[in-house]
């Protein structure tokens, strides 16, 4: 068999901006930055259990159509504030797609959705969409895929994830060490939770590593170590929702001296892509948080305005339906988060009725984060 070498490296097709420069171009305003730091002590709250609502992260699998997001972001800001008492909701707005081989890799990578693969627009119209989704109000969720793109967007996020595929890197690990605000890890695709817990353990400890400045050099940087990172339970090859599975991962986070608190995905491995299957994983969430359980301290649902998924190809496309992985409508979403905050509130009856006991969490080794 004959060997193809690789050429020697990849050719320079066009500049990026820097983050500085991205940022002078859509600022985020004071106003805006105490927001956003308001929403992240909330979320931190949240995970600690000194605050007894649910984190949910819902929203599109991928955000293709900006007018779309924000159509959906103006409609989930009305829910949030309605159902606010119960659940600390927290919109989706993931620019970037990890590929388990290929495919599109989201709106920063390929704005357009042509294959043209235009990184610096995708970078102005991400920047831009995060920076209009920020000013309605909600704290925004994102995956961080390519650790270079994460000071170009970072401090317009609220709630990070680091994903199935990319759970086991030390880069995303060290940029979770460094990232200003709470990060879920996925367990791996295989539905391997160990190595969402060691990232969890790695990301709260400090790291010296090479990276970029805001001004785009190259620099030899120091995290502070991030004590606000969780698992996520998203299932594998079998789903991982279920109440024997919760309990096996709080255990694992314990045995580890790790804070026992997880967030569920009802999506991906749980739902095994089919996102019909979601409202069943939610109610059985629905159930455990009803029966007590304060270690499920959030849940992730995938939704959009019109249910299913559509191929990126196809023309023309449907509005407000997800290009990658299929999602629940908006009715069905809506139902979805009522059904969560009924459960939230039978969990605060239940927990009344209950002489006071630990907070989900406490860690052994991590106690006493800032
Ligand atoms: O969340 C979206 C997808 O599950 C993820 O990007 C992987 O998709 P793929 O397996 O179709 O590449
Ligand atoms: C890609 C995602 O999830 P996972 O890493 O669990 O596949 C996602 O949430 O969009």
């Amino acid at each position: 068999m004959s060997a193809t070498l690789a050429p020697a490296g990849p050719s320079v097709v066009a500049g990026l901006p820097t983050p500085a420069q991205l940022r002078a171009v859509y600022p985020v305003g004071p106003q805006q930055q105490a927001e956003i730091a308001r929403h992240r002590r909330a979320i931190v709250d949240v995970l600690d259990g000194t605050d007894d609502r649910l984190l949910v992260v819902v929203g599109p699998c991928s955000v293709h159509d900006t007018s779309a997001g924000l159509h959906y972001a103006r409609q989930l800001a009305d829910v949030a504030a309605e159902l606010g008492d119960d659940l600390l909701i927290v919109l989706r707005t993931y620019l970037e797609k990890p590929r388990t081989t290929v495919g599109w890799k989201g709106l920063l990578v390929d704005p357009y959705l042509d294959d043209t693969q235009d990184l610096c627009a995708g970078l102005r119209l991400g920047r831009e969409f995060l920076c209009q989704a920020a000013d309605l109000g909600l704290p925004l969720a994102y995956e961080f895929v390519e650790p270079m793109f994460a000071p170009y967007l970072a401090d317009l996020v609220s709630w990070a994830a680091i994903g199935a595929r990319t759970v086991a890197s030390q880069p995303h690990r060290q940029l979770a060490s460094a990232l200003p605000m709470p990060v879920g890890m996925k367990n791996t695709t295989s539905g391997d939770v160990r190595a969402a817990a060691e990232a969890v353990h790695a990301a709260a400890v400090a790291h010296v590593y090479a990276g970029l400045t805001l001004d785009g050099h190259p620099a030899v940087l120091h995290s502070a170590g991030n004590r606000d990172c969780h698992v996520v339970l998203r299932g594998g090859p079998t789903p991982n929702y279920d109440a024997v599975s919760v309990a096996s991962a709080l255990a694992i986070l314990w045995d580890a001296g790790l804070p026992a608190r997880l967030m569920v995905d009802a999506s991906h491995g749980n739902s095994g892509k089919d996102h019909r299957r979601q409202p069943l994983v939610v109610a059985d969430l629905a159930a455990q948080l009803a029966a007590g359980e304060r270690g499920l301290v959030g849940v992730m649902v995938e939704s959009f305005l019109g249910e299913g998924r559509q191929e990126i190809d196809s023309t023309p496309l449907r509005y407000g339906v997800s290009v990658t992985d299929g999602c629940l409508g908006w009715t069905a979403t809506r139902d979805a988060l009522d059904t969560l905050a009924g459960a939230v509130r039978q969990r605060r009856r239940a927990s009344a009725a209950l002489p006071p006991s630990p907070v989900a969490g406490q860690p052994a080794g991590l106690a006493g984060r800032s």
